[in-house]
């Protein structure tokens, strides 16, 4: 297994940065639903993410699975990415993300400003709040956070969202934790077609296939947590994630062919003799 943990080659000067920060990987995972801590940190490495998000409030609060994690990896190779999973409201996030400034720092990473902000009311379908998502956005960038704010995939959002100095926008591919994959294709495509912002697409991803489809549709980056944490075969999954990300990315840099209405024949008919 240890094979999985080979680095899939990217091209330096296809970077993806953030709020001037730059990284090689364009896959981001979470630290989330995973067996043990040793399976997790085989993964996250397996995955090639570089971007590493952590429950800042399940941290604090030693929700059961969460004890030691901020601890179990090594934030010297890994950039912390704190988010506001369980908060409600605008105010709860910029509380919980003011504390996962702190555990930033406490980890060796003073100068993380890096917020992933989530406000979600709602247990069934953990949708965002949109409106309290932007109220807690332009708080935060105010106090100097790079916000990268979970959204629904709803463009004006995510217009307003960038207007207001949000440093990307994560539109869901469907609900965190469902596996539906991209559920929101159309809207996702207008969010990227008009975004001058990274567009991360953030949760729902159950496959690498659709996470090859997110890549090829032009989003920037993924954030795949679930379907690599609950695989029966965590770490196999984060290398077909990473190499799924990768070949999404190439395909769309590679520009893929019009779809047409009829068969077009793959040898050309110059040439041939006549019947
Ligand atoms: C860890 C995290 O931030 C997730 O809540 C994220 O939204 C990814 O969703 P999936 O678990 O569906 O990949």
């Amino acid at each position: 297994m240890q094979t999985l943990d080979k680095p899939v080659e990217r091209p330096i000067e296809d970077s993806l940065v953030i709020a001037g920060k730059t990284f090689r990987s364009r896959l981001m995972t979470g630290t989330g639903k995973y067996r043990t801590f040793e399976e997790m940190r085989h993964s996250i490495a397996a995955s090639g993410s570089e971007i590493v998000t952590v429950a800042v409030r399940r941290v604090q609060t030693h929700a059961p699975g969460h004890e030691g994690l901020a601890e179990a990896l090594d934030w010297t190779k890994i950039w912390m990415l704190p988010n506001t999973a369980g908060c409600q409201t605008a105010e709860e996030a910029v509380r919980v993300a003011r504390l996962g400034r702190e555990m930033a720092k406490l980890l060796g990473q003073e100068d993380n400003n890096f917020v992933k902000l989530e406000v979600i009311p709602d247990a069934k379908y953990l949708l965002p709040d949109p409106i309290g998502t932007l109220q807690a956005a332009e708080q935060l960038v105010k106090e100097g956070f790079a916000v990268l704010p979970y959204i629904n995939a709803d463009p004006m959002l995510a217009k307003r969202l960038e207007e207001v100095g949000c440093v990307t926008v994560m539109p869901l591919g469907s609900p965190i934790g469902s596996g539906q994959g991209i559920k929101n294709a159309a809207n996702i495509q207008i969010i990227i077609e008009n975004a001058k912002v990274p567009v991360v697409v953030d949760a729902g991803i159950g496959a690498p296939s659709e996470a090859a489809q997110a890549m090829e549709m032009g989003a920037d980056a993924l954030l795949v947590n679930t379907a690599i944490a609950l695989a029966t075969n965590p770490m196999a999954m984060a290398r077909a994630m990473n190499l799924a990300t990768e070949a999404g990315r190439l395909a769309y840099q590679a520009g893929r062919i019009p779809i047409k209405a009829y068969a077009s024949a793959s040898s050309p008919l110059t040439g041939t003799i006549g019947a």
